[in-house]
């Protein structure tokens, strides 16, 4: 397995497939409240929704980076055991469990080419009922998945704090409705995606935003794609030893009023000679209550208020069922939902998406 810290391990991301320059920033910086730092964070909060978060020298951020490479271990020796005795963990209808590969579809129809094993925080938490049946190899490494969890919310918490800034909200607005102290449908989720033969190459995952608030996600090996805002040519994003991959999902946008941004992403076989790896990514999502609604906030002077709500008033739990609806019934539901950058009618195969997390 290539390690997080260090690319030399690792076969070269190429350098003639095209990228997208993410910004990259310091969570040290965020958490000492530099404010260049936070500028930069909500510009691209707004532009994108995505960016590089570096961990290097933050408190912890080589605990978790740690963490991070011994969790990927976990999910290897699950994904490498028999598919007989994975599917004992079926996918559950919130997504969580064991999806095997092949059980959701790509833009032609065709099945995916991707495994996803969706492990609830209220399970790892001992929150709310907790009747799930967990494969072996997770429920023997609960102590390192617990502390790996906390971390990664931990960041999230810190990029709460600085939106709930910049969008003028009362402080800890977002830290409060994201307490892990309640009950919630956030998971750590572990992808693998094997190599795929040369001759018949296809979409691993297919393009989607994330359903949640906020996505910390780890990859090592390339192939995460991103559809950038006013554009129709998908961009690689290139991983950075170090460094956790951040995206907004589709409740920022609804609580902003559409100032936050979630943007479309998939995931393509790696590019060049990582096309030979195996490829791992885990992605904690963070996700309200069923029960928290989902209109625009009524807060501060940033937020517009003079707009219909995209999905009027609903719970998260109801947007959820509405979106993956929507999807069934093959409506495009992305383009009115990705916030600010959207200024162009992105055309997108309504098969295409999903709410994957
Ligand atoms: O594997 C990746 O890099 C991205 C996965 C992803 O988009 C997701 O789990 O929602
Ligand atoms: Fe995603």
């Amino acid at each position: 397995m290539p390690s997080i810290n260090s690319s030399s391990d690792t076969p070269a991301f190429p350098g003639d497939v095209p990228t997208i320059d993410l910004p990259r920033i310091d969570l040290k910086k965020l958490s000492s409240g530099d404010k260049a730092e936070s500028n930069a964070l909500f510009k691209t909060c707004t532009e994108t929704g995505f960016f590089l978060l570096d961990l290097k020298v933050a408190d912890g951020g080589n605990d978790l980076l740690k963490e991070v490479e011994d969790a990927f271990q976990v999910s290897k020796s699950f994904f490498t055991s028999p598919e007989e005795d994975k599917c004992k963990f079926p996918l559950l209808p919130s997504n969580l469990g064991y999806k095997q590969m092949g059980g959701t579809k790509i833009e032609d129809g065709s099945p995916d080419r991707c495994e996803i094993y969706g492990f609830p925080q209220d399970d790892l938490l001992g929150l709310g009922e907790s009747n799930n049946r967990i494969p072996p190899v997770f429920d023997s490494n609960r102590a390192l998945l617990i502390s790996c969890l906390r971390r990664m919310h931990s960041v999230a918490e810190t990029i709460c704090r600085h939106l709930d800034a910049h969008l003028d909200l009362p402080r800890d607005t977002f830290e409060a409705i994201h307490s892990l102290d309640k009950a919630s449908p956030s998971s750590m989720r572990f992808l693998h995606m094997p190599p795929q033969e040369p001759s018949n190459l296809k979409t691993s995952l297919m393009g989607h935003t994330d359903n949640g608030s906020i996505t910390v996600l780890f990859n090592i090996i390339g192939g995460l794609q991103i559809l950038p805002p006013h554009s129709c040519e998908w961009k690689y994003v290139r991983p950075k030893p170090g460094c956790a991959i951040i995206n907004l999902g589709d409740t920022m946008v609804q609580w902003s009023g559409g100032v936050l941004r979630s943007n479309m992403h998939r995931v393509v076989p790696p590019p060049g000679a990582q096309a030979a790896s195996d490829r791992y990514s885990l992605a904690y999502v963070l996700k309200p209550p069923k029960e928290q609604s989902m209109s625009r906030l009524k807060m501060g002077r940033v937020i517009p208020q003079e707009e219909e709500d995209f999905v009027g008033d609903c719970t998260y739990g109801e947007f959820h069922s509405k979106k993956a609806a929507g999807v069934r019934e093959g409506k495009n539901l992305a383009d009115n939902q990705e916030g600010k950058g959207t200024n162009v009618k992105i055309q997108i195969d309504p098969q295409q998406l999903v709410s994957v997390a």
